[in-house]
């Protein structure tokens, strides 16, 4: 792997799995993917979304993609799913400014289409303008992302914990 490519976890469901495979051939094509990792569906599979979105969530907590593109009948549900996994910053995007600002406000790993939404030239077109975006660590949003993971580590502790390391940011 060459420094600054990616690899990145594809995932969908039943209504999202033609999207998914062609942008999954987009991703392999790419000079700045290194792998494409596929957690299904395949063909005519049936799992329902929010274990594929989970499972592509955990490969990116244990550090084994660096980002996830998503993709069911209106890319919430993938996107609902996969922020349940610690860590993972999913979001639903449609339009090139939110593409670019998910990665460059909110350092999100993880981006979602519906493939009932958006026409598939356009999801295309966005994913490859994805992979260009790099999350600036010195910006002005790294503090605003950093109090988002304040929270996320805090889930599960006490109200007081929480509160302690939110305020700390
Ligand atoms: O967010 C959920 C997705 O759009 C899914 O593909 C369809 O879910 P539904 O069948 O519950 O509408």
């Amino acid at each position: 792997m060459s420094e600054g490519q990616l690899r990145i976890v594809v995932g969908s469901d039943d209504a999202g799995v033609r999207y998914k495979d062609r942008l999954k051939a987009d991703l392999q094509a790419h000079p700045r993917v290194a792998e494409v990792i596929d957690v299904g569906v395949n063909g005519d599979e049936d799992t329902h979304y929010p274990h594929v979105a989970v499972a592509a969530g955990r490969l990116i907590r244990e550090g084994r993609a660096d980002r996830g593109l998503l993709i069911c009948g209106t890319g919430l549900g993938v996107a609902i799913s996969a922020n349940k996994v610690p860590g993972i910053r999913a979001v639903t995007a449609h339009d090139a400014f939110s593409v670019e600002r998910s990665v460059l406000s909110n350092n999100a790993q993880v981006l979602c289409m519906g493939e009932r939404v958006i026409g598939l030239e356009l999801a295309r077109k966005l994913v490859k303008e994805w992979l260009l975006h790099t999350f600036d660590e010195s910006s002005a949003s790294a503090e605003k992302v950093n109090a988002i993971n304040a929270y996320d580590a805090a889930r599960g502790a006490d109200a007081d914990q929480a509160e302690a390391a939110v305020s700390a940011c």
